[in-house]
């Protein structure tokens, strides 16, 4: 009979937030993680970047890696114009529940495709399965030790085009060395580091930003 966290980040949700208003929605999420337990979002400071790449880059195909409960998923989600999409992907399907509720709570089912699977089954099925070329924007948010390998299978399975950005969050904390590594030192990647804090803490976090070059 004990609630998951994620149980009682969604309560919180339905309870503070309003319906069909995706700012409320990060709003309580942001509220609950200050003041009652801390949880792995991206919060609300690495939140503004990610809101400023979004805006930028106004993509009609994002790919967003790693869901957990969904609070990344209504941060883009709530800035897309209409027929965009964010295809979410959550390897825990207790995460994806959650998330799937969390999503509908802030009105956004029309605009997000949550997967449960694995992000290396899945990166190469994506083409056929979304009729899309390739991917406007990326947010890496799940396994740190997963950046590297995906990106590499996202460019063999030429799902980045000259321009795509791919956004990583916790490039510092937990830490995604071999990632930063890649991206800094590719030819086929322009990088660039926003200096922040891992969510809801004095910590240093950051995330990286890198336009694939082609
Ligand atoms: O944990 C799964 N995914 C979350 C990946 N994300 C993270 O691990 C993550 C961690 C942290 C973090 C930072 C400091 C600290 F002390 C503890 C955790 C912060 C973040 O912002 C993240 O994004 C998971 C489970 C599972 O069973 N299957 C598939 N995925
Ligand atoms: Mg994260």
């Amino acid at each position: 009979t004990h609630s998951t966290r994620p149980q009682r980040l969604l309560s919180a949700v339905q309870k503070n937030a309003t319906r069909g208003d995706p700012s409320s929605v990060v709003k309580a999420i942001d509220q609950f993680c200050r003041q009652k337990e801390w949880a792995m979002n991206v919060g609300d400071e690495k939140g503004c970047i990610l809101d400023l790449v979004v805006s930028e880059v106004n993509p009609t195909f994002v790919l967003e890696l790693g869901t957990y409960c969904g609070y990344s998923t209504v941060r883009i989600a709530r800035l897309l114009p209409p027929h965009a999409k964010v295809i979410t992907l959550e390897f825990n399907p207790d995460f994806a529940a959650i998330a799937h509720q969390v999503i509908a709570w802030a009105g956004l089912e029309d605009k997000v495709h949550l997967i449960v699977g694995a992000s290396g089954d899945w990166i190469p099925k994506m083409k056929e399965q979304f009729g899309l070329n390739s991917f406007d924007l990326v947010f890496l948010d799940h396994w740190k030790d997963r950046y590297l390998p995906d990106t590499k299978l996202m460019e063999e399975c030429g799902l980045l085009r000259q321009g795509s950005i791919l956004l990583a969050d916790n490039v510092i904390c937990p830490g995604a060395p071999d990632y930063l590594d890649y991206v800094r030192r590719s030819s086929q990647y322009e990088s660039q580091y926003f200096k922040s804090h891992l969510e809801y803490t004095k910590v240093e976090d950051g995330l990286e930003k890198s336009i694939f070059l082609g």
